[in-house]
């Protein structure tokens, strides 16, 4: 043997096993003792592949599972097991589902119970995303009118994990369960339909924010493309009965459209972020299952929703943390020299658009036992905005004054980055067809933001004061304001 192949081999076979490797070194490296080194050779590769296999069981149980599922065949469907696997995301198959680590009685009578409509003709809702902001708020109005809901999310880190958290802990506090859970976790999602009949699905699970793309490409293809078609599959093809699904498109689609007000028959083909091409990519995606299988479909082109309960990651929530703690924020200007303008939506407005889309959505018209659709299911898209777009520096300006305080402003250039520089919604489809008719003009909205913000991270702000100013309607006596900060902290968490 030469030299260096030699080492080579001694190289190798150091990594085979501790002490008895190197034994077996030397005597490999003198070349005397050839038989008897393959000998032990083949004892360590029988002993390490056993090794490898107890490791294997121990460590994917959720990979036996998933056989396990597969060949019972839970949910039927006309390609049998090996159709059946292909619906089931490739996105989770290297990690374990939660289908794994949840189940037992005392769970499946948990999910039951929090899906469960609490009136005759109730509606059972699986919401995705419903430690969301806009999740939380659904899934509270559609328990308080007496609906089933089941909540799933993944409580990712994109913000503050603990802000989603504590809306798990206010929702749990009114018998909605939210379990972490992923939307590309297919297994999941069978077991939870194998459990409950759910008549709709609230589809708000998203790696929302326009920006942001541009730093994480992939994790919007995941949630907003893949976490989708997830859905829809499952939906499609395991669901029995087929859910209506409602879920969260946006208004970035509109991207580089300026025809004002933006209306449903505009070109959406021009968007300006990944964001908005996932979102766009959704509404195509949309129409195919809508089309094959027979789902009822409505997607909901949301306008800068804002309010309590909201998402760190927007401006009027970063700027008004920047405020308080005296940190300099940014505003953009637009190409033309004006103020980027939004057409900001206060949450309660979304949230009855929402349950408007979920009360008016049709049926799916597909059967996941035949493959078959027994005629065209409902396929629709709403604006859900304000009507009103604002400047962003007016935005500003409001919560300077319930604030108490005033920003230190950096005007710049918008950069291109997925930006634009306005958006302004034409909502006359929601109007006539589900009664959409949004009425907190921003100064409100934003009041009940600051009374919310004020309350949940501690701030010494005398927000009713400042609140009430702003208003208008003069100056408050302590008990009135204490009572009006009550009454805007239970509308909050109720709407
Ligand atoms: O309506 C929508 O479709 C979208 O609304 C928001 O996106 P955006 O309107 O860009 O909301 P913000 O990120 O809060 O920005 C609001 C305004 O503030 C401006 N801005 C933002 C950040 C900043 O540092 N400075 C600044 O002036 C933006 O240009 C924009 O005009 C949400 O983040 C998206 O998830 C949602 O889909």
């Amino acid at each position: 043997m030469p030299a260096d192949a030699a080492a080579k081999g001694m190289k190798l076979e150091r990594y085979a096993s501790g002490a008895g490797a190197m034994l077996l070194l030397r005597r490999v490296a003198s070349g005397k003792v050839v038989s008897a080194s393959s000998h032990l050779l083949f004892r360590a590769t029988v002993l390490a592949t056993l090794a490898l296999v107890f490791l294997f069981t121990f460590h994917y149980p959720s990979l036996l599972s998933r056989s396990f599922t597969l060949s019972s065949g839970a949910g039927g469907g006309e390609g049998g097991a090996a159709a059946h696997a292909s619906h089931r995301s490739l996105l989770m198959s290297s990690s374990a589902s939660a289908a794994s680590v949840y189940g037992g009685a005392a769970w499946e009578k948990e999910v039951r119970r929090s899906a469960k409509p609490r009136k005759d003709g109730g509606i059972a809702v699986l919401v995705t995303g419903a430690a969301g902001f806009v999740g939380t708020h659904c899934s509270l109005a559609l328990r308080a009118r007496g609906d089933g809901v089941l909540g799933l999310d993944n409580f990712n880190a994109y913000y503050d994990p603990e802000l989603k958290r504590a809306r798990q802990r206010l929702l749990a506090g009114r018998g909605v369960l939210v379990l972490d859970a992923d939307i590309n976790d297919a297994l999941l999602l069978e077991k939870l339909f194998d459990l409950v009949p759910f008549t709709h699905v609230l589809h708000l699970a998203a790696q929302a924010g326009v920006r942001y793309a541009m730093e994480a490409p992939q994790t919007y293809v995941a949630s907003n493309v893949a976490g989708l078609v997830t859905v829809l599959e499952v939906a499609a093809k395991h669901a029995d009965p087929q859910p209506a699904i409602v879920w969260a498109s946006s208004s970035s689609v509109y991207g580089l459209n300026t025809d004002a007000p933006f209306s449903e028959e505009h070109r959406t083909d021009r968007p300006a972020s990944l964001y908005a091409a996932t979102k766009k990519a959704g509404e195509a995606i949309a129409h195919t299952y809508n089309h094959i299988y027979g789902l009822s479909i409505t997607g909901l082109r949301f306008f800068t929703v804002y309010g309590p309960w909201g998402r760190p990651d927007m401006a009027y929530f970063f700027f008004a943390k920047s405020i308080v703690s005296g940190e300099p924020i940014t505003l953009f200007r637009a190409a033309d020299g004006a103020d980027a303008r939004r057409d900001f939506t206060y949450i309660d407005d979304v949230v009855k658009g929402c349950l408007g889309a979920l009360d008016t959505s049709g049926k799916s018209t597909g059967s996941s036992k035949s493959g078959k659709k027994s005629g065209p299911a409902p396929l629709r898209v709403y604006n859900l905005g304000n009507t009103s777009p604002v400047p962003v520096t007016r935005m500003v300006a409001i919560l300077e004054k319930l604030l108490g305080k005033k920003a230190n402003k950096r005007i710049v250039a918008m950069p291109s980055n997925g930006d634009v520089p306005f958006t302004h919604a034409n909502v006359t489809h929601a109007a006539h067809d589900f009664g959409y008719r949004p009425t907190t003009s921003l100064d409100a909205g934003l009041r009940h933001f600051v009374d919310w913000f004020a309350d949940y991270y501690k701030l010494k702000l005398d927000v009713p004061k400042i609140a009430a100013k702003v208003a208008g309607a003069g100056k408050p006596s302590s008990s009135s304001a204490s009572k009006k900060k009550k009454k805007a902290a239970a509308m909050s968490a109720s709407s």
